[in-house]
């Protein structure tokens, strides 16, 4: 079976600025991968170049197999949480319908095949009795498993998260995590994450990104790691416990 992810030899720049230098990433089924490193040191672009949203300067991307532009569709893909978005009145089933939108031709309606689906994603992430309610009353752990729910109601085989735990209290990203844990049965994960905490417990490759990429090759990862071999300076927390990447190169 083919690699959910090759992307051999990688280079991106903007304007002459080099943020991708040499990114070589192989992701298998039901692999679970968080990617960490400091703001800037191009995450997000990793991300755009796996989706196909941007074509690197130099290098290979294969997604499933094929054209990650042909490809993408078959990826759920969970944005960053923002709560100021969901002022507007919608419930928590339109929400996850939303997903079906890019299986769809235009101006198709939702059959009985996508809600269907729909329930499905929201009893995988145990939110099927909030269905009827608006998204706005629920709470951010909440929130973002409906979020989840949306990006698994095409099935994908791959999901991306990125910084998926902000906004959610300490105890729901405990279950955040274990829902996440649970997934990875069924499908292959990438989690650009500032949480160092919680990666050691839940992931299975830790990769780091500043402008090179290293895989990290045990599950713990010390402050001495990730500043002196990855360059990723950390903020440190009680008992020399790394907690998260620095914001600021
Ligand atoms: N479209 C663009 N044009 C020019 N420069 C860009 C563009 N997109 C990103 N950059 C720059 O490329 C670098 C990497 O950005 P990227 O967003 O990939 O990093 P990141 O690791 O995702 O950061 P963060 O953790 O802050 O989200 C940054 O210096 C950023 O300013």
């Amino acid at each position: 079976m083919d690699d959910v992810i090759e992307l051999k030899d990688i280079w991106v720049s903007y304007d002459g600025v080099r943020v991708l230098e040499s990114v070589t990433l192989n992701v298998k089924d039901k692999d679970f991968l968080a990617i960490i490193g400091p703001n800037g040191g191009g995450k997000s672009t990793l991300l755009k170049v796996i989706l196909g949203l941007i074509t690197p300067d130099k290098g290979s991307v294969r997604l499933l197999g094929g054209n990650p532009r042909d490809m993408r569709k078959y990826v759920g893909y969970v944005p960053q949480y923002h709560s100021s978005n969901l002022d507007f009145p919608i419930t928590v089933c339109d929400v996850v319908l939303m997903g079906r939108l890019s299986h769809k031709g235009p101006l198709q309606r939702y059959n009985e095949e996508d809600r269907k689906a729909a329930r499905e994603a929201l009893k995988t992430v145990g939110m099927l009795e909030f269905k009827d309610r608006q998204i706005g009353e629920l709470s951010g752990g909440q929130k973002q498993r409906v979020f989840i729910a949306r990006s698994l109601v095409t099935k994908p085989k791959l999901l991306i998260l990125d910084e998926p735990s902000t906004g959610i209290d300490s105890r729901m990203q405990k279950e955040f995590y274990e829902l996440l844990n649970r997934l990875k049965s069924e499908i292959a994960i990438i989690m650009v994450t500032h949480d160092i905490s919680a990666i050691s417990v839940y992931v299975d490759k830790i990769g780091c990104l500043n402008r090179q990429f290293h895989y990290h090759d045990s599950k713990e990862i010390s402050p001495h790691d990730l500043e002196v071999s990855y360059q990723c300076p950390v903020e440190l927390i009680a008992h020399g416990v790394p907690h998260r990447v620095l914001k600021e190169h």
